[in-house]
């Protein structure tokens, strides 16, 4: 077990009760760990057990029917609600249990393939728990399922616990489950071969430094994945329920299929000393795989586990080796790194990891001065800002008078930043600066006065309808929000093109919404804690992202890339029909919607989809919050974290899947909403038609006309060629023969979809 934090001061029973408990904590603590984890019962209860439950029975001819019917009625007497007898468990008093994790008899058969048997081991399991709950322990950890065929026997047991208002309601339940099991114990384990006398062994050991057994397949590694899954869903999410990831067996190079495990509540992660191997010291240290899988996993602070580090497996440094590695994997942890670097977004975001946080409506409410001061804090973006403009000033004729306007000043950084452009550009320039909030107002004027010599004309009102002297060469906003649009950047944008010149120019000139599905145990518990009602589960909410795992991979076959883009707006725009102030005359212009296709390479779990902007400000410059392009666009920008659209109900999403995510962005006179909605579906076979067939091609498509930032791909479906199907095509309905057929995709089986969310904006919605 390794503590994290240093040395702890050691535990001090009453006097005179010194136990070899009290002992081996101490001894632990000494050693720089944090606690120990101890079965709470011992050999003396499972021989008990045995001789009750399991030799109890009519089934086979019976020697000495009079003992038989002594131990069934004893066994009965148990079930009833018999105790555990003095000598068979390991604790018995409170001061005993503190710093012990519990673990469960790990010889319970809570999947065993007998009913029996299955029916004993969960009322033994029930005591236990009853145990370490009158011992006050805060988490116990279950023993691993072995029986994929009753895993849901095993799920519905550790759910009876969760919901046995007898036990505390403050223990957390932990869930031992290998990484993966190798085929082989698979194979046993899948035979419901196991008896009452035993379930079958998943754990094969090996000598330190060997490889236990041959690469797992993808089948392997995703396996208990499953089991966890199986027995997460029927728990319902419970958040007192956890993992413990028991990483025995040796891991696979590809971490890809690994990162699952990252949207779980891995709680802590079992090793034991078999599998570190020795370098060239003969100190133990971890394969290439499992550091880096460590390392990664380290960043949502487990437990590790160590084991049998006592019992000399390697040849140098001895027990102590262990725990030291452990922190050396967490002090060159790039996520933990970045996390201790000042500067970084993920140091900007300690305390907000996976904290859902209700999205800024600077339109409709008065931003709060802490709130300026917040974004006002952001090294990257006001440095973009004034570049931008330094370059579209220097894209002017030299001799001319250039009117810029900042429209939603706010507080003034982006004023600021305009005139040391100016200053910098050295041209002749007038600043405007119009907001909405009369205490930004107020703060405008103060900096207009003190530090700006009154340069810049202030102007009080909304740039939908306020009156501005002269029109604007250049309008610079900063409205955006997580998803780009969702601050109503464009609606505001409509209203201020009134007093722009017919070749002004917008800063942005434009943005696009992009998205991902996402997996993350830990952000569905947190809408669902939320409120019961649909309300919570149909509002999207900033977060900034960490235990989550993005389902989708890379472009294949019919989908897109991991990360696609809804939409896009461009200001000026020049297709609007405009009523005779200038305005809009309807906002249907602004409304939206986006069909995109992922594909899905490993089972996972839908809960929500992420979502991101990319704003093109001007020339070569951009803002990026895009998961695979902000380090190039605008690295250590914190101005904003993601977008997070939640699903009600999770969607179970086969490997090899194919998701297809709808989008929708709606509007009426008084607000503008999103609707989101998702359907999955298998390929029932590999086509054998050509896909240069024209079914779909996936094209380049450059964001706007003059492009800063990498090309976005997005899939762009051609017209069907109905001649062109597999010779297997009659086995599953045609989608390309059928009226309802959507023409350009080959036939898919459909295996499930989510609700609409948000119909009519009827739980979120952002006002005019
Ligand atoms: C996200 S803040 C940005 C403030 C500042 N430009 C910055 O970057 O620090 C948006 C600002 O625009 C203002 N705003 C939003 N809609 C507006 C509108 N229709 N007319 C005038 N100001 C508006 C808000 O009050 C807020 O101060």
């Amino acid at each position: 077990m390794v503590g994290w934090k240093g040395s702890q001061a050691p535990i001090q029973p009453p006097s005179g009760s010194y136990t070899p408990i009290h002992q081996l904590v101490n001894d632990a603590l000494s050693k720089n760990y944090s606690s120990i984890c101890a079965p709470l019962t011992n050999d003396a209860w499972k021989e008990r057990w045995r001789s009750m439950c399991l030799r109890s029975g009519f089934s086979t001819p019976d020697p000495n029917p009079m003992a038989s019917k002594l131990q069934m009625e004893e066994a009965e007497r148990w079930r009833a609600g018999g105790c555990f007898l003095r000598g068979e468990v390991n604790l018995s008093r409170i001061d005993e249990a503190e710093r012990v994790i519990g673990m469960v008899s790990d010889w319970l058969q809570l999947d065993s393939p007998d009913e029996r048997a299955r029916y004993d081991s969960e009322v033994a399991l029930q005591r236990e728990l009853s145990h370490a709950s009158y011992l006050n322990m805060a988490a116990v950890i279950l023993p691993p399922p072995r029986n994929r065929a009753h895993i849901a026997d095993y799920a519905r047991a550790v759910n009876a616990c969760l919901t046995n208002t007898g036990l505390s309601q403050y223990m957390q339940l932990s869930v031992r489950i290998p990484i993966y099991v190798p085929s082989q114990a698979v194979a046993q384990a899948g035979t419901g071969s196991s008896t009452r006398q035993g379930a079958p062994a998943l754990h094969t050991k090996s000598p330190p430094g060997q490889s236990i057994q041959s690469a797992p397949t993808e089948v392997d590694l995703i396996a208990t994945w499953e089991m966890w899954d199986t027995i997460k869903t029927i728990c319902e999410y419970n958040p007192r329920l956890s993992l413990t990831l028991d990483l025995t067996s040796p891991l696979p190079a590809s971490v890809d299929i690994l990162s699952r495990w990252a949207a779980e509540p891995t709680r802590h992660i079992f090793l034991p000393a078999t599998s570190f191997i020795p370098n060239t010291r003969g100190y133990p240290v971890l394969m290439k795989p499992a550091q880096n899988f460590l390392r990664d996993m380290i960043q949502y602070r487990p437990t590790v586990i160590l084991s049998g580090t006592e019992e000399s497996h390697h040849s140098n440094g001895g027990e102590q080796a262990y725990p030291q590695y452990i922190r050396y994997l967490e002090k060159t942890s790039p996520a933990v790194q970045a996390m201790e670097t000042p500067g970084t977004v993920e140091s900007f975001a300690q305390g907000y990891f996976d904290y859902l946080q209700a999205p800024l409506q600077p339109l409709m409410d008065n931003l709060q001065s802490t709130t300026y001061e917040v974004f006002e804090k952001d090294p990257v973006k006001y440095t973009k800002y004034e570049d931008a403009v330094f370059k579209a000033l220097l894209d002017r004729p030299k001799d001319s008078r250039t009117v810029i306007c900042v429209a939603g000043a706010g507080r003034g950084p982006i004023v600021a930043r305009c005139l040391k452009a100016v200053e910098n550009s050295k041209r002749d320039a007038a600043v405007y600066a119009v907001e909405k909030n009369p205490n930004a107002y107020l703060t405008l004027q103060e900096r207009n006065e003190n530090e700006w010599d009154e340069r810049v004309i202030l102007l009080y009102g909304d740039m939908r309808t306020i009156d501005v002297p002269e029109k604007a060469d250049i309008i610079v906003s900063e409205l955006l929000g997580s998803f780009g649009d969702n601050e109503l950047s464009p609606e505001c944008l409509d209203g201020a093109m009134r007093f722009m010149k017919p070749d002004g120019i917008s800063i942005p000139t434009s943005y696009t919404a992009h998205l991902a599905p996402l997996s993350s145990s830990k952000l569905y518990n947190e809408v669902t804690a939320m409120s019961k009602d649909v309300k919570a589960a149909e509002t999207p909410y900033v977060v900034m992202f960490q235990a989550v795992n993005i389902l989708s991979g890379p472009a294949q076959g019919q989908a897109g890339a991991r990360v696609q883009q809804a939409w896009e707006f461009e200001h000026p725009r020049k297709d609007v029909v405009l009523n005779a102030q200038g305005l809009p005359l309807t906002n249907t212009h602004n409304a939206r919607s986006a069909h995109l296709t992922f594909h899905i390479p490993y089972a996972g779990v839908l809960h929500g989809l992420a979502g991101y902007f990319e704003a093109h400000l001007y020339g070569d410059v951009g803002l990026s919050i895009h998961p695979e392009r902000k380090d190039s666009v605008s690295a250590n920008m914190l101005s904003w974290f993601p977008i997070f659209f939640p699903f009600k109900d999770p969607l179970y999403l086969p490997g090899k899947a194919e998701l297809d995510v709808s989008i929708w962005r709606l509007t009426d006179k008084r607000k503008v909403w999103y609707e989101w909605y998702a359907e999955s579906f298998l390929q029932p076979y590999i086509s054998t038609a050509p896909k240069s067939l024209g079914k779909s091609s996936a094209v380049s498509h450059s964001t706007s006309a003059n492009p800063p930032l990498p090309t976005t791909t997005v899939k762009v479906d051609a017209k069907a060629d109905a001649g062109s199907g597999s010779p297997m095509l009659d086995d599953v309905p045609s989608r390309t023969s059928s009226p309802y057929a959507s023409p350009a995709v080959e036939p898919r089986i459909k295996v499930g979809q989510t609700a609409l969310h948000n119909p009519g904006g009827r739980s979120s919605w952002i006002g005019l």
